[in-house]
């Protein structure tokens, strides 16, 4: 198997969604899922490159392993429910120091799943946030987070990496609100996280040093004498 050539991570509480989200890319369904234990990786080629994505677990009981998880990450995702708002102050609380162990050029990105569930979703049936495939409607309930918290905390981030606001891409860009139920954005979140990813790694490979070998210095092995067998 070729080595990926990245690494993008799932992190967030337990049942905000990163494995439904993953699995609404990957398989293009949302089927019924058990909570993570541990991670678990797809391998996805994108561009010309091989980028792998976690799915991490984020039941307290694995917290543990998240930074090892994010060790090289190139970006995290951080993912909250915009249905709790308890799941997005955990991003900050919880979360956020376990990213110490990515890339220190690390993109941060905050996602809000669950958006079908909300208030706004019934008018957004339109705009494809409502019930898909004829699936069962679900009592709306009053969303929790407003993308402005999120990006707050988008900005607290780059505040903690010591990163200046300049110089980062825009919150408008690194903060999404999906659904995996429906589909909603989920190709964009993760089709937006790979096109940043690439040209970082890219660039991180042009300016690898190219390994050489030092000819200059080499002397020809002396050619041993035939013995003389009189
Ligand atoms: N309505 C709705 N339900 C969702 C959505 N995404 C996930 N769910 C449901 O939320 C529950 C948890 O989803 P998971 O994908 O397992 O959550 P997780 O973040 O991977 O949880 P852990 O593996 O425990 O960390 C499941 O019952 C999903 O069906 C969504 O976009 N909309
Ligand atoms: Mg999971």
């Amino acid at each position: 198997m070729r080595r990926p050539d990245a690494k993008v991570v799932l992190l967030g509480g337990a049942s905000v969604g990163k494995t439904s989200l993953l699995r609404r890319y990957t398989e293009r369904r949302f089927p019924d899922s058990v909570s993570t234990v541990g991670g678990a990786f797809y391998l996805k080629p994108w561009r010309a490159l091989h980028l792998s994505i976690w799915d991490t677990a984020g039941r307290e009981q694995f917290h543990g392993l998240g930074s090892m998880y994010c060790r090289g990450a190139a970006a995290v995702i951080l993912t909250y429910d915009v249905t709790h708002l308890q799941s997005l102050v955990e991003l900050e609380d919880r979360f956020l120091g376990l990213t110490d162990s990515a890339n220190k050029d690390c993109l941060f990105v905050i996602v809000g799943n669950k958006v079908d569930l909300t208030e706004e979703a019934g008018e957004g049936d339109a705009h494809g946030l409502g019930q898909a495939g004829g699936a069962r409607a679900c009592p709306r309930v009053p969303k929790q987070v407003l993308r402005e918290d999120a990006v707050a905390l988008y900005k607290k981030i780059l505040r903690y990496k010591m990163l200046d606001e300049k110089d980062a891409p825009a919150a408008e860009h690194m903060c999404f609100e999906t659904s995996a139920k429906t589909g909603h954005n989920v190709d964009l979140l993760f089709e937006a996280v790979f096109d940043m990813v690439v040209p970082m790694v890219l660039q991180q490979k042009a300016e690898e040093p190219v390994e050489t070998v030092d000819l200059t210095g080499h002397k020809p092995p002396k050619q041993a004498r035939p013995r003389c067998c009189s």
